[in-house]
């Protein structure tokens, strides 16, 4: 493809300047360590690095044109642009023929529950029959082949180039706040936009929550023409933002709004059923995850293949044998019957949803093991300290992913606020393996163990079981008290 065809997507805003020759390009960069010859390379200002001060590796790769936002002279067609990750969006969308178009899209966006919707979608759509790709923070699935994520929401290069390959029928992905921020989805269209809920998270990056709620809101600037809002209202930011998409004449489908779709006859001791009301319709739906969090799920997942035509029957099956999510509310049985659960909680609310779900399921005592990551919001760091003191009968604070922050940095502040917060219940035990370890030896019949923020990922540094997640810790303690004899 000539630049000059690339270039037309960004002619249309009026963000070209003029370039002398009209080379061919081979592909679009946004990292000069992947230029080869002929790529058109786009310098980005970064949080870490600045795009424009690895122009000359690029050009040395053999980049046949450049686009920047600083006012340059070169010997290769350079475009100033006023905003270099918008335009890579809308190149990248160029470049691969404009995707979005040839996939019924659903973006998926929240501060809890979009990898959960997510997967339950993608079951509901195979379950029908049809083909799905999925991009997420667990895996980005393509045409059946699962790739190791980057991050939930890849780049703009990413997302279109993932899109023009692949050649399932539907594509459901996670949108965080971070990529709509940051224009990642620049250029991308979707069909849906779900949002599903907002907590207190990310305020080192929105600075507060209606700059958050503000950065989640865009995902609807992406809706195809045709394109619906799906908006979940059983919580506050939600019924927030159905009100304002109303006021824009956005079409909205809104869950837990009584002329559309709402919530019945939850129960949740043993098996999670309930009822969902569509208009004059009540339709029963069992479902194997625990927690009112996932009756939200589910129903979210329901309301959007009911608008996409799915048979009702069809979708309440597939429901009923959804087969769960690495590290969502994964459960293993102590042998006296205690139950531990991996999940990914990292929020005051997901530790709400998480904790109260044992109480509902019949917990004597409970247990939580947890940690912070180094270097992210800290100021929810107290919240979630406080529902865990309230809800559990014990807690064991550990060293999480530091990132920048130093592990004496780290103990000191989990000292320091479990002293403040903790109301006597918790305890620093910065080895998360001998944490987990502690919980499993004194576990009892009716405890439950939950082990949070983690959930599939492994961990970043090693501790002292031979371990590397949540998962595999408990899966050694379960085999050495095998080999023991330990019953
Ligand atoms: C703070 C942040 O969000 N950073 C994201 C951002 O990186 P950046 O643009 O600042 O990159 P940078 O390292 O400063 O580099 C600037 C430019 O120089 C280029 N470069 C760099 C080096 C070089 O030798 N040559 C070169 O050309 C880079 O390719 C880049 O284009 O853009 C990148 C591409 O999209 C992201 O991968 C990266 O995510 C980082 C890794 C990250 O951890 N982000 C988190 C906060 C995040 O986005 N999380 C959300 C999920 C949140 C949730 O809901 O839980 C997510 O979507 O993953
Ligand atoms: N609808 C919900 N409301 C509140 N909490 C939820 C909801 N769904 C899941 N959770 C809790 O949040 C945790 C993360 O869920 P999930 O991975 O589905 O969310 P996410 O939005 O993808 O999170 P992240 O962006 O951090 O990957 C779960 O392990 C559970 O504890």
């Amino acid at each position: 493809m000539r630049l000059s065809q690339v270039m037309k997507c960004l002619k249309d805003s009026g963000e070209m300047d003029l370039f002398t020759n009209d080379p061919e390009i081979t592909g679009i960069e946004m990292d000069s360590r992947h230029v080869g010859k002929g790529s058109l390379f786009v310098a980005i200002k970064g949080f870490q690095a600045d795009g424009h001060s690895f122009i000359e590796q690029a050009v040395k790769n053999g980049a046949a044109a450049v686009v920047g936002e600083e006012d340059l002279q070169m010997d290769i067609p350079y475009i100033r642009v006023a905003d270099s990750r918008t335009s890579l969006g809308k190149l990248a969308s160029c470049f691969y023929s404009h995707p979005s178009k040839e996939h019924k899209i659903v973006g998926i966006t929240g501060t809890n529950g979009k990898t959960t919707t997510s997967y339950i979608l993608k079951h509901i759509l195979e379950t029908a029959g049809r083909t799905c790709s999925l991009l997420g923070t667990v895996s980005y699935v393509i045409n059946n082949e699962v790739y190791k994520p980057t991050n939930t929401t890849p780049d703009a290069l990413q997302i279109q180039k993932m899109l023009s390959e692949s050649m399932d029928e539907f594509v459901v992905m996670e949108i965080s706040s971070h990529a709509l921020e940051q224009s990642r989805t620049e250029g991308l269209q979707i069909d849906y936009g779900l949002f599903t809920n907002l907590a207190h998270d990310h305020l080192d990056y929105h600075k507060n929550m209606d700059s958050y709620f503000i950065d989640k809101k865009k995902i609807f600037s992406l809706l195809k023409k045709e394109g619906k809002a799906v908006v979940n209202l059983y919580n506050s930011w939600g019924e927030k933002m159905a009100e304002d998409l109303q006021k824009e004449n956005v079409p909205l489908m809104m869950l837990g709004d009584e002329n559309c779709c709402s919530i019945e006859d939850v129960q949740l001791n043993g098996k999670t059923v309930f009822i969902l009301k569509m208009n004059d319709k009540r339709y029963k739906i069992k479902f194997p995850l625990p927690g009112y969090h996932n009756v939200y799920n589910a129903a979210m997942a329901f309301l959007t293949g009911m608008d996409m035509g799915l048979d009702p029957d069809n979708m309440i099956k597939s429901l009923a044998s959804f087969p769960g999510i690495p590290g969502r509310f994964e459960t293993i049985t102590h042998p006296t019957g205690a139950k531990f659960v991996v999940d990914y909680a990292h929020t005051k609310d997901a530790f709400e949803y998480c904790l109260e779900t044992a109480r509902q399921q019949g917990a004597e005592r409970i247990f939580h093991i947890y940690g912070f990551r180094g270097g992210r919001d800290q100021s929810k760091r107290e919240e979630m300290i406080k529902v865990s003191a309230r809800y559990s009968n014990q807690f064991y604070l550990t060293a999480d992913d530091l990132n920048d922050e130093t592990e004496e940095k780290m103990i000191g502040e989990l000292h320091s606020l479990n002293e403040q917060f903790g109301n006597g219940k918790g305890q620093v035990i910065a080895d998360r393996t001998l944490a987990i370890q502690k919980a499993w030896q004194q576990a009892k019949k009716n405890d439950w163990i939950f082990i949070t923020g983690k959930g599939p990922e492994s961990y970043k540094k090693p501790f002292k079981l031979p371990a590397e997640s949540d998962l595999e810790t408990l899966k050694f303690l379960q085999e050495s008290g095998r080999h023991q004899g330990v019953i």
